[in-house]
């Protein structure tokens, strides 16, 4: 794991909180989104997204976190502000982004390999190379022998395995994920954290991750981008300097894990009645 940057900032008042990004691939500059003239779901955001780190969004219910990703996605258009990839404006969904949805969006009446191609078949791939690309992420997710199940022949866990391979076939360097984990049982997701892992290791992606749980963003996340509702702004940042090769079993028990999610606890449970 490479939480490389010690746990840092405290929660300001005034100004909110500014992380230290050495090479930022997404930029947030001055986003505000309204639903019509009564909602702001966020507002003012300034934030950078560092190239090769997985960045959690979290919060209370509200407070924007998927209106932050589909706006980074380009599905959403910001009411002012705008957000750069790699320098340049965003003005709708792009080849270096993916989003992974929470129900995986996957087409039932297709099969694992047409589903994990079909990014590719958008892009215009011919079928032999996406069928090689795809193959190649099937067994990357660990579906080999799977290529031509359907949907309701699968699991939840490897449904939402058949969509990250999706992702990751259109070789986009960023993976916006809005709750990859909610709709599985707990003994997948914590196996599906430590592949997300591996991946980020072995693929060298971004990922940005909108998460409800506080131990799952201490556990897989470089950094953790907190915001609070009404209207969504960021709160604080935190760095979980998790300690690199531990065991989930360890990591249980690690002081800094420990307070780290107190700390985040603390700051969210003001909201939740
Ligand atoms: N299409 C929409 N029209 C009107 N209001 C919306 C729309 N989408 C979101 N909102 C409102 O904007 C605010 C932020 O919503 P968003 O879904 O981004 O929050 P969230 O933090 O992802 O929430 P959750 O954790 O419950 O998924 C909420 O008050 C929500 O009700």
């Amino acid at each position: 794991m490479q939480h490389s940057i010690p746990t840092s900032t405290a929660p300001a008042k005034a100004r909110a909180p500014i992380a230290i990004v050495n090479d930022p691939i997404v930029e947030v500059r001055g986003v505000t989104k309204k639903y019509g003239t009564s909602i702001t779901a966020l507002q003012n955001i300034d934030i950078s997204f560092e190239r090769g780190h997985l960045t959690s969004l979290l919060g209370p219910s509200g407070c924007g976190k998927t209106t932050l990703l589909k706006i980074v996605a380009g599905l959403l258009e910001p009411t002012a502000g705008e957000i750069r990839v790699n320098g340049k404006p965003v003005t709708g969904p792009g080849r270096e982004r993916a989003f992974v949805f929470q129900d995986f969006a996957l087409m039932p009446w297709a099969s694992v390999i047409d589903n994990a191609a079909f990014g590719l078949k958008m892009q215009g791939t011919g079928k032999a190379e996406r069928e090689e690309r795809a193959r190649h992420y099937i067994n990357e997710v660990g579906l080999s022998g799977f290529e031509k199940k359907y949907p309701h022949e699968l699991s939840g866990g490897m449904r939402q395995r058949v969509g990250l391979a999706r992702a990751l076939a259109v070789n986009a360097d960023i993976l916006l994920m809005d709750e990859p984990f909610s709709a599985v049982d707990e003994q997948t997701r914590r196996k599906f954290q430590e592949d997300l892992m591996r991946l980020r290791e072995v693929e060298n992606k971004t990922f940005l991750f909108v998460t409800h749980s506080i131990e799952e963003a201490v556990y897989v996340s470089d950094r953790i981008v907190m915001l609070s509702p009404r209207p969504g702004r960021i709160s604080e940042i935190i760095d979980p300097a998790i300690p690199e090769g531990i065991t989930a079993d360890e990591l249980r028990r690690d002081e800094a894990y420990l307070d780290t999610v107190e700390r985040i606890w603390t700051g969210i449970k003001k909201y939740v009645e």
